[in-house]
């Protein structure tokens, strides 16, 4: 299948910019040429059957993979060979691993943590950051951004599931990031609490620029400014909405009739 991307893309340098990205595991090539280009503010969702290499791809961004081949620019910074935590710092977030949320710590102590982390101040603050004002305030406000303003003083443990992934959005952005990559954010939740994320996900349009995996296909089509269909590790097509929909590659490849 060719590799086309619409005319609708921007001209502007792209925030970032991945150039034939490439990742085999034995005989399997995950990720096989990828080309992928984020313009600033925009929501661009990344779709594909299981097993296409969306996650091998967020891996390779954010850095916990490294490529066989290929390149990503940054802000016009080729940061290929810079490590997971020195591509945080240069504001490439990953969010959507629970694992990285502290059960026993309090909603808003798990977003002061990652202000703290974010200032390189944790070994000197962490150890009451109840009494630090300045920064139980800016976390107050992620959360109040995340609608979670009411459960602040409630413990990681107690929340419902769609509101932890409420809480990673909120760790997610209190590292100021200039690319948000957001793996799944719909998993395991209901339609109402998928409801809840989208808004607040639509909230968040213009103000950040986000990479979108996301399997909930109702999501996808409300939220992205512009899809790339990955099969096979191979990027297929990057459209519009409305341009995915009645591509006929993708259609066959993926969508199936019932989602056009
Ligand atoms: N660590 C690994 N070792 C061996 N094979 C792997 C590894 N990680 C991924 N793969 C293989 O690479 C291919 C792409 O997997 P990947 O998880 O990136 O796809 P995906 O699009 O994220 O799938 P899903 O939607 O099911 O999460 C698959 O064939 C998978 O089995």
């Amino acid at each position: 299948m060719a590799n086309e991307t619409n005319s609708a893309s921007s001209t502007a340098a792209p925030l970032l910019q991945v150039r034939g990205l490439r990742k085999a595991f034995g005989a399997v090539r995950a990720t096989d040429g990828v080309d992928l280009a984020l313009q600033k503010g925009e929501i661009h969702a990344l779709i594909g059957p299981n097993g296409a290499g969306k996650s091998t791809l967020i891996a390779q961004l954010c850095g916990e993979l490294q490529p066989d081949a290929g390149s990503i620019v940054l802000g016009g910074e080729d940061v290929t060979a810079l490590a997971a935590f020195a591509r945080a710092r240069k504001g490439l977030s990953r969010s959507f691993q629970i694992t990285e949320l502290c059960p026993d710590y309090t909603v808003l102590e798990n977003v002061v943590l990652s202000l703290l982390l974010t200032t390189g101040r944790a070994f000197q603050a962490w150890s009451n950051p109840r009494h630090d004002p300045t920064l139980t305030a800016s976390a107050a406000r992620w959360l109040g951004e995340v609608g979670l303003d009411d459960r602040a003083g409630i413990h990681v443990r107690d929340l419902a599931h769609g509101e932890k992934r409420q809480l990673e959005l909120a760790v997610a952005l209190a590292r100021s990031p200039r690319l948000l990559l957001l793996d799944e954010p719909m998993a395991g939740m209901g339609a109402e609490e998928s409801a809840r994320m989208t808004a607040l996900l639509n909230g968040l349009k213009r103000r950040y620029t986000i990479l979108l995996v996301e399997h909930d296909m109702d999501a996808v089509f409300a939220l992205a400014d512009r899809i790339t269909v990955l099969v096979y590790g191979k990027t297929i097509f990057t459209g519009t909405p409305d341009e995915v929909r009645s591509h006929p590659e993708v259609r066959a490849a993926y969508l199936g009739e019932e989602a056009c």
